[in-house]
């Protein structure tokens, strides 16, 4: 439960890397992209228009005092204000679409990794942590990747064109005004590096949160019964404090950074406005020009922090794809052959040849030199002390992982020979803890066969004998079964599990421990229907009771491992 977060914050993204990396994901929108950035430059030039249409109102009209020259430049004005309107919100409609579909492919992209990954893998995560790479890291590259790109092109584009416009009004105040530039790059660079070990800090602590919260209310009965409330919330608010102070490193430097520019911004200003002054009494400069040069100057600025801001944006943005790119890294423990047969035999004869297993990073093998075969309709009794590897098994024949010496067959076939969803298929397991999602008695039944008819899933549920309980439920096969399951009894669920198990109708059968929790009375309903479901397959039942070994065709008793060389062999009744 306090397992620390497996996080690298130092393996050192460049934000030019995490753009790399990330940019292929804009495949297929990019004229999107481009579009939008065009309407949103369009946008910018129309102000250069109303800039100069003011200055010319000012100079013809205001200055002149001559009403008939006010019309047209009035409705000119009016034209551009209107295609302004049209173009920012065309503009910005296409960014929040091209990057909201950015981040769409990027998730779906990383959950299907995720799932790609073995059990174990996530075993090992904070599941908290997880949940946050998926939502809020996911979040910051689009902000950086999709609409920053389209921020830097509109932001550099528009910071030309004022820039242009200044120029062309007074080239010699504009480059008096332009020589305070550097101090705006001085400034970004100061910042942009300390915001992003802000961010880094910020995003670690934003998983944490979510782990403590998901661990803790998803063990509530634990916490509860243990009177561990106290702990559990001292525990969130620690972590709430880690955040908080990250968040307001963050806010430091964001909020700073602005009446910092805001600062240089006035300078330049007052610069311009006394050397105009000075140029206006001289006759130099009309009224009107030196209006329309202050507000180019003014509109010249907004691009420039945006600029700035794209900054701060890729360094919030490193610190998550770290996060993202670490998690991509990560290969599952098995990978699929590029010509894995589709077809499987189905007969269910299995094999276990040799087979030796060591978790990684594990220093004696969970199982060593194991060999023994199960055939159809054959129940094979597979018992041993705890930890001497019987849970292994299940999990190298559905390929969770692949033995280090030795091969597993189905019906003759290498199983890495098959493709993972037809050897899955062809294996249904029932675990020691019955999972259950929180949906209805009918969809958990269907889980294992997406369109299994009403007929079918109520013939399993009375074979699991678990028709007359569910029609006595307040919904019937409606009805929700809550988180795992928790609204059900345990001998309940586990008939549940029966059911799910006969709809998929795979031809081998793996029970781990399926009466464990169970207590006698309910342990001897479940036989039956086991009975039931073992009937036509393969059966490897690994259990710790021993009263079914008379109906067992074989029993293997395994003993933990000390060496490779310490054979773990099948030992026939
Ligand atoms: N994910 C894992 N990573 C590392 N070691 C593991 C992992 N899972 C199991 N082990 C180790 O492998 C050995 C075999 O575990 P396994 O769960 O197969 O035993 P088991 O016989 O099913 O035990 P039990 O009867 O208690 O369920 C144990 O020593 C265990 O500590």
């Amino acid at each position: 439960m306090h397992r620390t977060p497996a996080v690298s914050s130092s393996s050192g993204v460049s934000a030019k890397d995490a753009f790399r990396r990330f940019w292929p994901y804009t495949r297929g929108f990019r004229r999107w992209l481009v579009v939008g950035a065009l309407l949103l430059i369009l946008s910018a030039a129309c102000e250069v228009v109303a800039i100069w249409l003011f200055g010319d109102i000012t100079d013809r009209v205001l200055a002149a005092k001559d009403l008939h020259a006010f019309w047209t430049p009035a409705l000119i004005w009016l034209e551009v204000a209107v295609l302004t309107g049209v173009a920012t919100f065309g503009g910005s409609y296409l960014t929040a679409l091209v990057g909201e579909r950015f981040l769409l492919r990027l998730r779906d992209a990383v959950f299907a990794h995720v799932q790609g990954l073995s059990p174990d893998f996530l075993d090992n995560r904070r599941l908290g942590d997880l949940m946050v790479r998926l939502t809020g890291d996911i979040e910051a590259i689009e902000q950086f990747v999709a609409s920053g790109v389209i921020q830097t092109v509109t932001a550099a584009v528009s910071a030309v064109f004022f820039a242009g416009a200044a120029l062309y009004v007074r080239w010699d105040l504009a480059l008096v005004s332009f020589a305070v530039a550097p101090l705006f790059w001085v400034a970004v660079r100061n910042f942009t590096s300390r915001f992003r070990d802000a961010a880094v800090r910020e995003r670690e602590s934003s998983g944490t949160i979510t782990s403590v919260v998901e661990e803790s209310l998803s063990n509530q009965a634990l916490v509860q019964a243990y009177n561990r409330e106290r702990a559990e919330r001292g525990r969130l608010h620690r972590e709430g404090l880690s955040w908080l102070e990250a968040k307001m490193a963050e806010t430091r430097l964001a909020a700073l950074y602005e009446p910092l520019v805001q600062v240089i911004e006035t300078v330049c200003v007052l610069v311009v406005l006394g050397f105009g002054a000075w140029e206006l009494t001289a006759d130099r400069v009309t009224l009107g020009g030196l209006l329309s040069f202050a507000a180019y100057l003014g509109y010249l600025y907004p691009p420039i922090q945006s600029l700035g801001h794209v900054n701060l944006l890729a360094s919030e943005a490193t610190a998550s794809a770290e996060r993202i790119v670490e998690l991509m890294e990560t290969r599952p423990a098995v990978a699929e052959r590029p010509a894995a047969r589709t077809r499987a035999a189905r007969r269910g004869r299995v094999a276990f040849d040799g087979v030796t297993f060591r978790y990684p990073g594990a220093d004696r093998p969970a199982l060593a030199n194991l060999s023994f075969r199960a055939g159809p309709e054959e129940l094979v009794l597979l018992t041993g002390p705890s930890g001497s590897g019987k849970s292994t098994i299940t999990k190298l024949l559905l390929r969770f992982h692949d033995p280090e010496a030795g091969r597993i067959r189905l019906d003759g076939v290498d199983i890495r020979e098959l493709s993972l969803a037809t050897l899955r298929d062809t294996v249904t397991v029932l675990q020691q803890e019955t999972m259950l999602f929180p949906c209805t008695v009918r969809e958990n039944i269907a889980y294992g066969r997406p369109g299994a008819t009403d007929e079918q899933i109520v013939a399993a549920a009375r074979a699991a004998d678990a028709h007359d309980f569910i029609t006595a439920l307040p919904d019937g096969y409606e009805t929700p079964v809550g988180q795992r399951g928790r609204l059900l009894s345990g001998g309940q669920r586990q008939r549940i599990a029966i059911a799910r198990a006969m709809v998929r109708d795979a031809p081998v059968l793996i029970l781990d421990e399926p009466t464990t929790g169970l207590d006698a009375s309910t342990a001897r309903r479940v036989l039956e229907p086991l009975r039931r479901l073992m009937a036509d397959r393969t059966t490897i039942l690994i259990t710790h009771d021993l009263h079914l070994a008379p109906e067992a065709d074989k029993v293997v008793t395994l003993r933990p491992t000390s060496t490779v060389d310490d054979p773990q062999l099948a030992r026939l009744p």
